[in-house]
């Protein structure tokens, strides 16, 4: 059993309360350790370590807090094998995935922002005919909140992490409860690179004690926050009235646009990327597919020929590309939806079954399931399913396809796949969304604004966006 411990002022602590919660391995369906189910005092325990480290770090020249954020980004790479692993077994995705996208990327939040912040600048305004001169202060907010889900595990938290400490500020900060493991082997990397100690706290549990102890903190003044758009929703109406700053990042319904002129094979190659990877469990996943008639038939008979083909199995085999999904209990969710399709009449086109594995019969194996549907008003085209669940439909004009792809109530990312520069440029323009991909599906520039409009969310994410959300602007005038 692998116990896991909250890491508070620089140490491992057990919770004060000795609540714990079991933590699953989804591959097999076994409990192989527990977490803390931390409480409000947990929580303020962690506050006060921020709250003194504070005053020490947000004064640290930035060529100190970079070199501390850039050894760390070292540090996971040097632990990449051992955190690729915790990170498959915590999740059921497969290793491969693990190795080459999560922790990497992991690696390289901290190298960025460790960089990033070394560029960050602030504003002047001369008032001209005024002899006056404007600057603005760009500081630190304090003791930080940042929640992350399971989907991403230690992808997301770095995410949130990394630019909260680079802009100076001190953090209270929550993993998922369903995948704690690498948000707690971060601790030792954040000590041995010498990061000091209260200026990243980590405390485990459920969001609905933990996670609503540090939203309802009344002294943590932003939170970060990623997960699904009802938690988003609970998130804002506790923390709006206490005018904290807020960074919601939450579900989407993205739609992935095929027009016939497209590069039909790399588009083919992405599609089953952007409808499976991760088992479809990334807010970003073109998971409502419109294809221009004229192509539509043929590309349903080489889809379906790609997707039978993909390997679902053990997420520590290295030729896995379909493992786990997270729990049980999310992949009943996923299941439901695949019978309200069934029920609403929809055709289920190829998968929509458990899988069983030789020797992991507990575990949560789904296939990979793309649903041919009628009509866009239905709920399996209109709710976010966050699995290996995509939608299929034709449309014939772009106008249709524009309207069928603006119709829902998220507003996160869309894909277009079309060799047309205009017909690019004018979707471009016109879709409601934080992110549009021409011709490819999650290339990602950490510099650039990302995050969603609508129930997707709230504020951007990345680059300067994220520095400047942890930071206050303070404007200074000077008359001279
Ligand atoms: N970025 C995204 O788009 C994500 C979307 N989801 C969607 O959300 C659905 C629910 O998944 P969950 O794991 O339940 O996500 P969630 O939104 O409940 O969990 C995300 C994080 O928020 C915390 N949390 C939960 N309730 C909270 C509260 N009241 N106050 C503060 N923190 C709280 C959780 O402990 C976790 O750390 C999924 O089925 C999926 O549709 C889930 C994960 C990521
Ligand atoms: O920042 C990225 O590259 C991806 C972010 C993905 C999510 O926020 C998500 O799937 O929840």
């Amino acid at each position: 059993m692998k116990t896991i411990q909250n890491y508070i002022n620089g140490s491992y602590h057990n919770p004060l309360n000795d609540d714990w919660l079991d933590n699953y391995c989804p591959a097999d369906g076994t409990i192989y350790g527990k977490l803390p189910n931390s409480s409000a005092e947990d929580v303020e325990n962690a506050y006060i370590a921020a709250k003194s480290a504070f005053p020490s770090w947000s004064q640290t020249p930035l060529e100190e807090r970079s070199h501390i954020l850039i050894k760390i980004s070292e540090l996971l790479e040097a632990n990449l094998q051992r955190l690729a692993e915790a990170e498959s077994m915590d999740n059921g995705k497969p290793i491969g995935l693990a190795k080459t996208v999560d922790i990497p990327r992991a690696a390289s939040n901290f190298r960025f922002f460790g960089n990033a912040i070394t560029q960050f600048a602030s504003e002047s305004h001369e008032s001209v005919g005024m002899d006056a001169i404007n600057y603005t202060l760009r500081q630190p907010i304090g003791v930080v909140g940042c929640i992350s889900p399971w989907n991403l595990p230690l992808y997301l938290f770095t995410w949130k992490i990394a630019p909260a400490i680079a802009a100076g500020n001190c953090v209270v900060a929550k993993p998922s409860e369903v995948t704690p493991m690498t948000a707690y082997l971060l601790g030792d990397i954040c000590a041995e690179a010498g990061l000091p100690r209260g200026v990243l706290n980590i405390v485990h549990g459920l969001g609905t004690t933990t996670g609503q102890a540090i939203v309802e903190h009344p002294d943590i003044m932003a939170i970060s926050f990623t997960g699904g758009t009802k938690t988003g929703a609970q998130i804002a109406k506790i923390a709006a009235p206490m005018f904290k700053k807020l960074s919601l990042e939450l579900g989407g319904k993205n739609p992935n646009m095929i027009f016939a002129d497209c590069d039909y094979r790399n588009m083919l190659e992405t599609t089953i990327r952007s409808s499976f990877a991760n088992q479809g469990q990334i807010c970003l996943c073109g998971s409502r597919i419109f294809v221009e008639a004229p192509i539509y038939k043929k590309f349903k008979t080489d889809f379906i020929a790609k997707v039978e083909a993909l390997k679902i199995g053990d997420p520590s085999n290295k030729d896995t590309d379909i493992g786990a999904l997270v729990s049980k209990e999310h992949m009943e969710k996923v299941m439901a939806y695949i019978k309200i399709a069934k029920e609403e009449g929809h055709t289920v086109l190829c998968g929509g079954n458990r899988v069983n594995i030789k020797g992991l019969e507990k575990g949560c194996y789904l296939e990979p399931t793309v649903i041919e549907v009628e009509s866009d008003a239905c709920r399996v085209n209109q709710e976010e399913i966050f699995g290996p669940v995509v939608t299929l439909m034709p449309f014939n004009r772009e106008e249709e396809a524009l309207q069928m792809a603006n119709s829902v109530k998220y507003g996160l990312s869309a894909t277009v796949w079309t060799s047309n520069l205009s017909r690019a440029m004018r979707l471009s323009n016109q879709l409601q969304t934080g992110i549009v991909w021409v011709n490819t599906w999650m290339l990602r520039d950490l510099r650039t604004p990302f995050g969603g409009i609508k129930a997707s969310g709230v504020g951007r994410e990345g680059g300067f966006e994220a520095l400047r959300f942890f930071t206050e602007p303070k404007n200074v005038c000077i008359k001279y």
